[in-house]
Formats: structure tokens, C-alpha cells, sequence
């Protein structure tokens, strides 16, 4: 299913955050979101999952305009893995995991044998099986991550939302959920929709990519076009460039790594 994103302007209460951004993904395509911390990618994946209402402009999911669709139908469109998610019950693993199908169920009737297998093939798939009946709370950050993945794989949605995915997660299970979402979205011929903050990752895995700056869009487009020097040095400062290693990779490093950037007076040093 293609993402549209037109013209959308939105923010909180009063404040603008976003200023005009339009992004088309089609299916099949994975787009990493970029920019610096506070520059509105949460925001703009609240918005595509129907969470906060823009002020201005549309997000069309297959063509049709999200405002018009019901909660239930973007719950059957749109999977979302957030930054993090804390539950008030101690459910286990499995079943939160299993949480991800409530669209699909019958109203009031518990998952069937089928689904439980499957809920648990999923678990293994993202390498989280052997945690499959432990409680929920009781797990690391990047253990609940992995968790919060599986929850979307099993909701088989068709339009993939995740909010910094990887941020738990080490250098092994970085690469592993990449793959795992790359794999299930060509598979599937799905679409996601990706924020990253490691420039890398993006290069590695994602097809395209969007970046952003105190809410306007810098620049969109085939993950080349937009990794550019200039772009990166214009949402992140002069310190960063794009090199090639001698195995002819290209790779996003600090220019100089004892780079300390100019200090700022504080309250703190006043005192
Ligand atoms: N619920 C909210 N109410 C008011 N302002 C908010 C709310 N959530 C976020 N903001 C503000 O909106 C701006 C963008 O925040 P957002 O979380 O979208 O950025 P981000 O790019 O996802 O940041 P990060 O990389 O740090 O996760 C920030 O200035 C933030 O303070």
C-alpha cells in the first residue's frame, strides 16, 4: 500500500511543529525517517497512525484519506513498533505478542491454537522464543524492543510505523531487526516507514529516505540522494561526512572525532 503524506502542517495545541511535509512511499519501499533530536519525526508518524490530527494536508494510505477511515481499519493498516511501551498487567511475552492480532479476532473470542503457533513463530523469527513465556516486565529494554517488533510482524499489517526501533538494541540485534523488517517488507510487499538515528543503518537497509530540520523537510528521496554532505551538514552540523572504506563501502563519520563543538553559556557557569 503507497503512503502518502501531503502538505501536512501540524503540532500541539497551539505550536507548529511540522511545516509542510509531503513524502510518497510506495509498496515494497522502506523509508528511513532522519534529523536531529526534537525535529518532529514522532511527530509526523503520529499523525500517519492517526493519533494527532494536522492542521493542514492529508495522509493517504492506498489512496485514501486516513481522516475518513475508522479506528479498527487503521489498526488492520497500520503497525506500529513505538520507542517504548509499558503495560500495567504483567502479561507475557506471547501474550503480548498475540495483543497485535486484536484486529483480526472475532469480537470476545480468545486466540485459537493456530494463532498461539504462529504468535510464537514469530517470536522465534525475531529471536525472542526462548522468552516467549516470561513476563513482559521482566525484560531488558532491548529484549522488550525485539518484543514490540514481533507484536507488529504478528498484526500483518500492510503499512509497517517504527519509532526508533533499534535504540536498545546491540550492534548483532541491530542488524537482525534491520534484516527481519527489510525480509518481511519485500516479502509482503508492504510499506515502513522507519525512524534511525544511526545515518549507517540507513544506507544499509532502507531504500529511501526524508530529512528533517525543526519540522521542514530538507530533503527526500532515494536513500543516495538525500545522504549527502551538504544535507547532513545542513540537519546536523559541519562535523559530519560522508567517506568510503577500503572495502568501498560508503559509511557517515565525524570529519574530525576530538571535535568538541564551540560551548554555550550556561545558567551554570555563571554561578
Ligand atoms: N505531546 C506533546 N506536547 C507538546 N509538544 C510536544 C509533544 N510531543 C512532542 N512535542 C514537541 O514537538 C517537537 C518534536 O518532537 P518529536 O518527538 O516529534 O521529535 P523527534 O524528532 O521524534 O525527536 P527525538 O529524535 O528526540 O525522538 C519537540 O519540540 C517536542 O518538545
Amino acid at each position: 500500500m503507497t503512503v502518502q503524506i501531503e502538505n501536512v502542517t501540524a503540532g500541539y495545541g497551539k505550536v507548529t511543529i511540522l511545516k509542510d511535509i509531503s513524502i510518497k512511499i510506495p509498496s515494497g519501499q522502506i523509508c528511513a525517517l532522519l534529523g536531529p533530536n526534537g525535529s518532529g519525526k514522532t511527530t509526523l508518524m503520529r499523525c500517519i497512525n492517526a493519533l494527532l490530527k494536522p492542521c493542514h494536508g492529508q495522509i493517504l494510505i492506498a489512496g485514501q484519506n486516513i481522516a475518513q477511515m475508522s479506528r479498527s481499519r487503521i489498526a488492520r493498516a497500520v503497525g506500529v513498533v513505538p520507542q517504548s511501551s509499558q503495560t500495567a498487567f504483567p502479561f507475557s511475552v506471547i501474550e503480548m505478542v498475540l495483543m497485535g492480532g486484536v484486529s483480526r479476532f472475532k469480537t470476545w473470542s480468545a486466540p485459537g491454537a493456530q494463532d498461539k503457533r504462529k504468535a510464537r513463530l514469530v517470536c522465534a523469527e525475531a529471536g525472542i522464543g526462548h522468552l516467549a513465556d516470561k513476563s513482559y516486565h521482566e525484560l531488558s529494554g532491548g529484549q522488550q524492543q525485539l518484543v514490540m517488533l514481533a507484536r507488529a510482524l504478528f498484526q500483518e499489517t500492510p503499512v509497517l510505523l517504527l519509532d526508533e526501533p533499534t535504540s536498545h538494541l546491540d550492534f548483532y540485534n541491530q542488524h537482525k531487526m534491520m534484516n527481519l523488517v527489510r525480509d518481511t517488507i519485500k516479502r509482503k510487499n508492504a510499506t515502513a516507514l522507519i525512524t534511525l538515528h544511526d545515518p549507517n543503518l540507513v544506507m544499509s537497509y532502507c531504500d529511501s529516505a526524508a530529512l528533517l530540520k525543526e519540522g521542514r523537510l530538507i530533503a527526500s528521496g532515494p536513500v543516495k540522494t538525500v545522504l549527502t554532505d551538504t544535507n547532513l551538514q545542513t540537519a546536523f552540523g559541519d562535523n559530519i561526512q560522508i567517506d568510503i572504506t577500503s572495502r568501498g563501502m560508503y559509511v557517515v563519520v565525524p570529519k574530525q572525532p576530538d571535535y568538541r563543538p564551540a560551548k554555550e553559556p550556561t545558567a551554570c557557569a555563571e554561578l
